[in-house]
């Protein structure tokens, strides 16, 4: 799998070096490549930005630069594709539509680059976003910074590839960097080869739909706590019962919303 980032602070992503994703890198199952967005300004300046048309606070990032680095990545002419319509489903819960370039391409095969964009104003990145994720075979992410990036950026680059605007949930951050890097670990985590053992991949929270169980390890009693008798009983078809059955309480407990679509799906 290729990964492109495209950012006005690569060294944002010198962490990406470390942990299982360097391992990765390393072993060549993750193709990493960061791009620094000033590397296409051509002013003594390299200047990204500039006034936004309308007025209002704050700096619009330009095009041009932008244009120039996806035409690096992409290739001049581009994967050019089918155009389609904007109705990009997202993978929350709610269906509300992807608020993705309004000419966004149709073509979903793999070898068509997916461009991520994350925005406040995207469709909420879940786990169903990362699995999706993971079976890409080309992602480029572009982090805006600033009031934002320029609309047409999102409307050409729809022209080239498949574009999402991507959102970590109902909060504001200063730029894209902070959910790229959430993105890049909650996805990368799931591509055959990166996590040692994939079988700990499988009873994890949002994995079915439920959150996870509780986990107990030694010493037996700590501070007057005990890890509960079922876990110490060794028998492992009560104890996968005693898991589930946690896993739907706290389900109910603490996220309604996932237990209510968990439970309409046993039906
Ligand atoms: O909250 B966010 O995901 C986000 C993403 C991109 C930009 C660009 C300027 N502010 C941003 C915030």
């Amino acid at each position: 799998m290729r990964v492109d980032i495209v950012t006005i602070f690569p060294q944002f992503f010198d962490v990406l070096d470390i942990s299982l994703l360097g391992k990765a890198r390393a072993n060549g199952i993750v193709d990493l490549r960061v791009h620094d967005l000033r590397d296409a300004t051509h002013d003594r300046h390299r200047t990204v930005d500039d006034t936004p048309y309308g007025g209002g606070a704050g700096m619009v990032m330009r095009p041009e630069p932008w244009g120039e680095t996806l035409d690096g990545i992409l290739g001049a002419g581009g994967a050019s594709v089918a155009l389609g319509d904007a109705s990009t489903p997202g993978d929350a819960s709610t269906d509300d539509l992807a608020s993705t370039a309004s000419d966004a391409p149709t073509a979903c095969d793999a070898s068509t680059p997916l461009i991520v964009f994350p925005s406040p104003a995207g469709n909420v990145f879940t786990q169903k976003t990362a699995r999706r994720y993971a079976q890409e075979e080309h992602i480029v992410f572009g982090c805006g910074r600033y009031e934002g990036i320029d609309q047409r950026v999102f409307d050409w680059a729809g022209t080239r590839a498949r574009v999402e605007l991507v959102s970590l949930g109902d909060y504001v951050l200063n730029g894209g960097e902070v959910a790229v890097m959430a993105m890049i670990e909650a996805f990368g985590r799931l591509i055959p080869g990166v996590v040692g053992n994939p079988d700990s991949l499988v009873e994890e929270s949002h994995e079915g739909g439920l959150l996870e169980y509780p986990s107990y390890t030694k010493p037996a009693q700590w501070r007057g706590y005990d890890v509960p008798d079922i876990l110490l009983s060794g028998h492992h078809a009560n104890i996968a019962k005693w898991r589930h059955e946690q896993q739907v309480e706290r389900t109910k407990r603490i996220r309604p919303d996932l237990y209510e679509a968990w439970a309409a799906a046993q039906d």
